[in-house]
């Protein structure tokens, strides 16, 4: 049976309090696909505010600290988040792995730690520009799936964002047979990982996801949602895709 589809947007370091009235359109969608699980990951500053404001709408942090506490300045811990009212981490996202020297090791004790502190952690994983030309990005992707997913979690806590790195913020997306190979590639090593269980990871595709495009990338197989960026900070770009999640395939 396939998984319930999953659309989150990462605002990245974008949004300030004026930011928020986007999310009561974004969360009237909760009503309009009750078949879609609908997430946003504002910045830090505004979680404990979009969670207040928008408690139908599944609100999470865009990383977490590896460790609960400690003298870590600039940093925030899983369990901040969830006080604040996030419900997710999105950790080893792309643009941390390259601005913060993140490597697989360090994502899988971020997931680690925001699930331990009771958040669902949406792990990031893609390749390079140079890895895809060279004919490696799904060796590149189940290395990285190997080295960040943690083994010895419930896989119910863990969701998987397939981001081609070459892919995000750019307008170009791979093509429905590339998502598709990578896709079932992260699937297999899933279920190597969690058995049967692992068919229950929802993956997600991130890169240039659009209204234009939503469709098509949603209905590849083991496509189980998108995490959108650009187009998740205007509802009006971020709804058409939440509804192409609802439709159904074919
Ligand atoms: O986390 C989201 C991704 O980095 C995708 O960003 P984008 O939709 O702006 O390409």
């Amino acid at each position: 049976m396939a998984n319930r589809k999953l659309i989150a947007g990462n605002w990245k370091m974008n949004g300030e309090l004026s930011a928020l009235a986007e999310l009561d359109a974004i969360g009237a969608a909760v009503d309009d696909y009750p078949e879609v699980d609908i997430a946003v990951a504002p910045p830090f500053t505004l979680i404990a505010a979009a969670a207040l404001r928008s408690p139908d709408l599944i609100i999470g942090g865009q990383d977490c600290h590896a460790n609960v506490a400690g003298a870590h300045t600039g940093c925030v811990s899983a369990t901040m988040l969830k006080e604040s009212g996030a419900r997710f981490a999105i950790v080893g996202h792309s643009e941390r792995r390259a601005d913060h020297h993140e490597s697989d090791a360090d994502v899988r004790a971020k997931a680690n730690a925001a699930i331990a502190g009771g958040l669902t952690a949406i792990v990031c994983v893609g390749e390079s520009e140079d890895q895809r030309d060279a004919g490696d990005a799904v060796a590149v992707v189940e290395a990285q799936v190997e080295g960040s997913v943690p083994a010895d979690v419930d896989p119910a806590m863990l969701v998987v964002a397939y981001e081609p790195i070459w892919a995000v913020g750019t307008g170009r997306t791979p093509s429905v047979a590339e998502v598709g190979e990578m896709h079932a590639a992260i699937r297999a090593r899933l279920v190597a990982t969690f058995g049967e269980a692992g068919q229950g990871v929802r993956i997600l595709y991130g890169g240039s996801v659009k209204p234009s495009n939503a469709a098509t990338l949603l209905h590849i197989p083991d496509v189980d949602g998108a995490l959108v960026g650009g187009a998740s900070l205007k509802a009006a770009d971020f709804v058409p895709i939440i509804a192409a999640a609802a439709q159904p395939v074919g």
